[in-house]
């Protein structure tokens, strides 16, 4: 995607709040946006998202979008299990996919026994980790996250920054905005700080650090009440490892080039793997030749 002198200001003689904004969104990219208060980051936001229209300019090369915004709108007349079986079908989701995925996420965010509950009576906490669910429960080529973790719980919070780093490590791009100068810190390919309606690059702390990219990654995944059948067609590289007493928990290690394929195959499967953590893998890297374990 791609912002040509993008502009926005709100009524006809507002001052803009954007403008000449050209920015390439590329795949793979975990971009962040800084700025101080009121500077425009959840309008530029929005135009990334699509649910605002630049005032001036053009954007092209829309992807698929999912996206959390600022504020979650509680009024709407669903309970909390509808409207992520809603926001999935949107997503372009079949009804009993996003049915599962709906009962997933829920799950997953400790909030299973609220799936009956109107959304306009759920606790701001609880609404925030159903406006996270929604956004989460496709797969979708471009996230935009407007300071979704604030309102999470620390679980909350850990499960979202993991999300995130295994979705872009699979190919997804995503632009965040959060007050914590420390969320995803060092994993940002860009970061962009919004000042006198410019958009100005600084450079993210992970592009100037010497390159210490692993050769090999370890991708621990689980799959709670879902059988631990690894997924098919998995890159050469891909080793699965032994299950850990007492953990139902998936870990593969693949060399880091392939880890995307892997990644998107477990994010991707039905019921889908929520993925840990992806870390670098200890020892040598796995290569081609190496047999995979675990009964594959
Ligand atoms: N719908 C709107 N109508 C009129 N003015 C708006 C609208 N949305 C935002 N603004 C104004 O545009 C400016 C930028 O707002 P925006 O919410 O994008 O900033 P922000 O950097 O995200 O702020 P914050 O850090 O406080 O969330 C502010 O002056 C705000 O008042």
């Amino acid at each position: 995607m791609r912002l040509h002198g993008v502009g926005r200001r709100y009524g006809l003689r507002g001052r803009w709040v954007l403008r000449d904004i050209d920015l390439d969104v590329p795949r793979h990219a975990l971009l962040r946006i800084d700025g101080r208060n009121g500077t425009g980051k959840s309008t530029l936001l929005r135009l990334l998202a699509g649910i605002d229209a630049p005032t001036a300019g053009r954007i092209t090369g829309r992807p698929a979008t999912a996206y959390v915004p600022e504020r979650f709108a509680a009024a709407l007349p669903f309970d909390a299990a509808g409207y992520l079986v809603h926001c999935g079908r949107i997503h372009g989701l079949p009804g009993p996919l996003a049915q599962r995925r709906a009962a997933q996420w829920l799950e997953r965010f400790g909030i299973g026994e609220h799936a009956r509950t109107p959304l306009e009576v759920l606790s701001k906490g609880t609404a925030q980790k159903v406006a996270v669910a929604q956004a989460l429960l496709a797969e979708p080529e471009l996230l935009i996250l407007d300071e979704a973790w604030t309102g999470l719980d620390t679980a909350a919070r850990a499960q979202l920054d993991a999300e995130v780093t295994a979705r872009v490590a699979a190919g997804t791009t995503t632009v965040f905005v959060d007050h914590d100068p420390a969320r995803l810190a060092g994993a940002a390919t860009a970061v962009h700080r919004v000042e006198g309606a410019a958009l100005v690059a600084v450079t993210p702390a992970a592009a100037t650090a010497p390159n210490t990219a692993p050769a090999a990654v370890l991708i621990d995944a689980h799959r709670p009440g879902g059988p631990r059948t690894v997924p098919p067609a998995l890159p050469a590289s891909a080793r699965t490892l032994p299950a850990r007493p007492g953990d139902a928990g998936l870990r593969v290690t693949v060399a880091a080039a392939d880890s995307d394929a892997v990644l998107r195959a477990l994010l991707a499967a039905d019921p889908a793997w929520h993925i840990r953590s992806v870390a670098p893998a200890p020892g040598p890297a796995p290569g081609g030749a190496l047999a995979k374990e675990d009964g594959r």
